[in-house]
């Protein structure tokens, strides 16, 4: 019965598998070195082999919270706060959202685009995944597409993304990771040949704080 209930709220976006709450410094793209409360949202079938945080793949290993009680801890912390994941468009962001506008945040998501969008968002980052592409509901709305550069044929992949988005949108490339220090060269070039592009560092992972 309880069991039952819960998943119910799952469907309604009224609970979510939340996997972490923590107050950092967004380390990526336009917002970069701003003070935020992210809030981690368990679940993805997108499958990048490169997902920095794969623990957030299965929903089931993440409890059920409801939204009111994630909305009163996040305004405790921040006036912004950024729901990720996983991927957030998973799961019905219209009640966390609006419970998030209602106490006066301004609201990001972190979103791959695979699903559809649903919720109030005040900053939309769209950063497109080959094995599951974006619904053209997402790029009509993003406010910034951040493409992942692992080799180099992810700058005309990037090239080929930036044409499907609203011309205020703007545009980052961000190394994988792993392979920063060989993909680097590639997106300085890139970036000084083509400057409505910006370079994206994962800079919390620089200054050690999650
Ligand atoms: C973990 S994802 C969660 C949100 C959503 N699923 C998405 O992919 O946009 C958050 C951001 O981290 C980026 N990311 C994940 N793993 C990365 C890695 N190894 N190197 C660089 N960026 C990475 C994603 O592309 C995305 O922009
Ligand atoms: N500091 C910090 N900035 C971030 N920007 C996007 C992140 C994410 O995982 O979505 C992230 C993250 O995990 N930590
Ligand atoms: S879409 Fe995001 S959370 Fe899902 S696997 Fe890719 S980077 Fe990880
Ligand atoms: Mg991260």
């Amino acid at each position: 019965m309880l069991e039952k209930t819960i998943q119910q709220q799952v469907e309604k976006g009224t609970m979510l598998p939340l996997m972490e709450e923590f107050y950092t410094i967004q380390g990526e793209g336009y917002h970069t070195g701003r003070a935020a409360y992210f809030i981690r949202v368990g679940g993805c079938d997108v499958g990048c082999h490169w997902c920095d945080v794969k623990e957030s793949w299965d929903p089931e290993k993440h409890p059920p919270t409801g939204v009111d009680q994630i909305v009163v801890n996040a305004a405790k912390y921040s006036k912004t706060i950024v729901v990720t994941g996983g991927e957030p468009l998973t799961w019905n962001m219209e009640p966390l959202t609006t419970g998030l506008k209602n106490a006066s945040l301004d609201v990001h998501i972190e979103t791959s685009g695979a699903y559809p969008l649903s919720g109030h968002w005040d900053w939309i980052c769209l950063s497109p995944k080959k094995a599951k592409m974006p619904l053209p509901e997402v790029y009509e709305a993003a406010h910034e597409l951040k493409v992942i550069v692992f080799n180099r044929h992810d700058l005309a992949f990037a090239k080929a993304e930036s044409e499907k988005v609203s011309s205020t949108c703007k545009l980052f490339l961000q190394p994988e990771w792993s392979v920063r220090e060989k993909m680097i060269p590639f997106i300085t070039e890139f970036v000084m040949e083509n400057p409505e592009w910006q370079v994206s560092l994962q800079t919390h992972k620089y200054l050690n704080i999650p």
